[in-house]
Parts: structure tokens; C-alpha cells; sequence
């Protein structure tokens, strides 16, 4: 589907490049890593816990530094964005960080003199659709309710790129359903560009039409998820089959696990059309099992 108001661009929202970063004392967390966000892109961000997809996200949005590397927000510098650049983001954090003394609307009309632009049709909306309560301190409003404010105050100012990191964890079945609706909806009005991070794969089925793995220091694959469904295999055959096969079809392995007497399994894209050798095995896999094997 073509966005309906997004100008021309070849220029990515977001680029990575051979970005590294490392915690002082600590593991090496994203390792010469290269990613781009496509206006219009609606990526789900996947990886085990622990993986870095927080540090990646951070590191997006020029939040952390990386120690080698470039990363550029609308082609511009993350470290040195300027105001109308800045105001083009939008960023749901993992924690909280909302002022917990002010009311919703207080918080609202006080990020809303920050931004050129405002909806606040969409605002009262999602306000009302969502039961914010309006008249309680947001200290007391519970995880869920304070995480759909969050989410509200992103949505706002119609940001063109949206960082979500883990936007759905505390948000109940209808919520999620809500929530996604409205970002594919915002998305497909606007040629946004929205990433966010998840572990519950079912919503990603729902909206993300490109996934990206995330794994050991590096986007290991991102793509359409419903080619990934229909093109990826597990072929499972003798060393020297797979080998001769991967450099007949000119396939990259994106995974091999060696098996038991000179045997391997072995991952890769099928392109459409091709026939295979008789008896060979060449299963489909489901979005768990693609989890399992490229994170
Ligand atoms: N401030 C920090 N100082 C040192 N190490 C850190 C810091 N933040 C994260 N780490 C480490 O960096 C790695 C990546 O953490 P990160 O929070 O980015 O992963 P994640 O994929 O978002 O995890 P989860 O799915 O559990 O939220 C982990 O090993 C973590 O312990």
C-alpha cells in the first residue's frame, strides 16, 4: 500500500552504521551493526531478553553514543539533531517516565508547547477510547493506563519516525488490539516510520509487516514477515547436499546446526519457483520457530 501524504524521499528515517557499543565493564552489546528505516516501514524488533534491543533503540535516537560507528535520524547527526528534526520523533521508553505529579491533561498540554504540531482530535479521542482518567494524578493511574498515556503523548504530535520499546507488555488484549490499530492506521495515513520492540509474537502477526532479528550484535535478518513465512526453510540433508545445493541456487545460509553422522540443518530463503531434489526435506516455519532460530 503507497502512503498517501508522505513527499518523495529516498532519505531513511533511521540509518546504523557499523555501529558498536559496549558497556563499560560490560558485554559488547551491538557489534558493527548496519539497519535502516524506510519511511513507511512498520518494523517489529525481535530478540531474546537481554539481547540489546533497548540499547539499539537508544542508540537510534542518539540517547547513547556509540563507541564506533554512525547513526543519522532523517539524515541528520542523532547526537546533534536540531529542533524541527527533534520534533519529527516520537519515543515510548520501556520505564515510565512520565511526571507522576501532574494530571494526564496537565502532561499533555505541557508536551504539547514543545511541538509545532498537535492533534487534538486524536487525543481527546484515544483519551476517551482508552478511559484515561482524567481528574487522578498519574501516580495512581495503574501500568496499563500509564502506559497508554505514554502512548498518546507519541502519537500526538504525529511524529514521522515512532520508537516503541516493548510499547504492549503492560497493556490488557483489547488494549493491544487498540493500540496496534491505531499505529498501522497512523502509519498508513502518514508514511510514518514506527519500530517497536515485542515479545509477544501474535500482535506482531498482526501488524508488523517487516520483523527484524536481532542477534548477537547485529540485525541477523529483516524482512516482510509474510515472505519470511513463505520463502524461509529448514533443510535437512547431508553436509555436502546442502553445501552443493546452497551453491547451485546461489542461497545464503542464515543458520546451519550440525547433526549426527556428517548431516546438518540449514536455514535459508527459497525464492519462489525453484524445484527441489526429491526427498530432500525443506520445511516452512512458523514466526516461534523463526524466533528460536535467528535470535
Ligand atoms: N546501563 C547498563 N550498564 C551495563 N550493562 C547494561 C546496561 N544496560 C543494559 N546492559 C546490558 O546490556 C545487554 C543488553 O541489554 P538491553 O536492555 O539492551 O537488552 P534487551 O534486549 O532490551 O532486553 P529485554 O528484552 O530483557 O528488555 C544486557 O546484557 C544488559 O545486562
Amino acid at each position: 500500500m503507497t502512503p498517501a501524504h508522505f513527499p518523495p524521499t529516498d532519505t531513511p528515517s533511521a540509518a546504523l552504521s557499523q555501529v558498536t557499543l559496549r558497556y563499560p565493564k560490560g558485554p559488547t552489546v551491538l557489534n558493527a551493526l548496519d539497519w535502516q528505516l524506510l519511511p513507511g516501514q512498520v518494523v517489529g524488533l525481535l530478540g531474546r531478553n537481554g539481547a540489546g534491543k533497548t540499547t539499539l533503540l537508544e542508540t537510534l535516537l542518539g540517547l547513547r553514543e556509540p563507541e564506533a560507528g554512525t547513526v543519522t535520524l532523517f539524515g541528520q547527526d542523532a547526537q546533534h539533531l536540531d529542533d524541527a528534526t527533534r520534533a519529527r520523533i516520537g519515543y515510548v521508553p520501556q520505564e515510565s517516565d512520565l511526571f507522576e505529579a501532574f494530571t494526564p491533561p496537565q502532561l499533555l498540554a505541557y508536551f504539547q508547547s514543545f511541538y509545532p504540531r498537535w492533534n487534538t482530535a486524536k487525543v481527546e479521542g484515544l483519551m476517551s477510547r482508552w478511559a484515561i482518567p482524567r481528574d487522578q494524578i498519574i501516580r495512581k493511574l495503574s501500568g496499563g493506563q500509564k502506559q497508554r498515556l505514554s502512548i498518546i503523548r507519541a502519537l500526538a504530535h504525529e511524529p514521522d519516525l515512532l520508537v516503541l520499546d516493548e510499547p504492549v507488555a503492560s497493556l490488557d488484549p483489547t488494549g493491544r488490539r487498540d493500540f496496534l490499530r491505531e499505529l498501522v492506521g497512523d502509519v498508513m495515513d502518514r508514511g510514518a516510520t514506527v519500530v517497536f520492540s515485542t515479545h509477544i509474537l501474535s500482535d506482531l502477526e498482526r501488524v508488523a509487516f517487516n520483523v527484524a532479528f536481532l542477534s548477537q550484535g547485529r540485525i541477523a535478518l529483516q524482512a516482510p514477515l509474510d515472505e519470511l513465512l513463505d520463502d524461509v526453510r529448514a533443510f535437512t540433508g547431508s553436509v555436502t547436499e546442502l553445501a552443493g545445493l546452497m551453491a547451485r541456487l546461489g542461497l545464503q545460509p542464515l543458520k546451519r546446526t550440525p547433526l549426527e553422522a556428517g548431516r546438518e540443518r540449514l536455514l535459508a530463503r527459497l525464492p519462489a519457483g525453484v524445484t527441489l531434489p526429491t526427498g530432500l526435506a525443506a520445511d516452512r516455519l512458523n514466526l516461534d520457530d523463526l524466533f528460536t532460530e535467528l535470535t
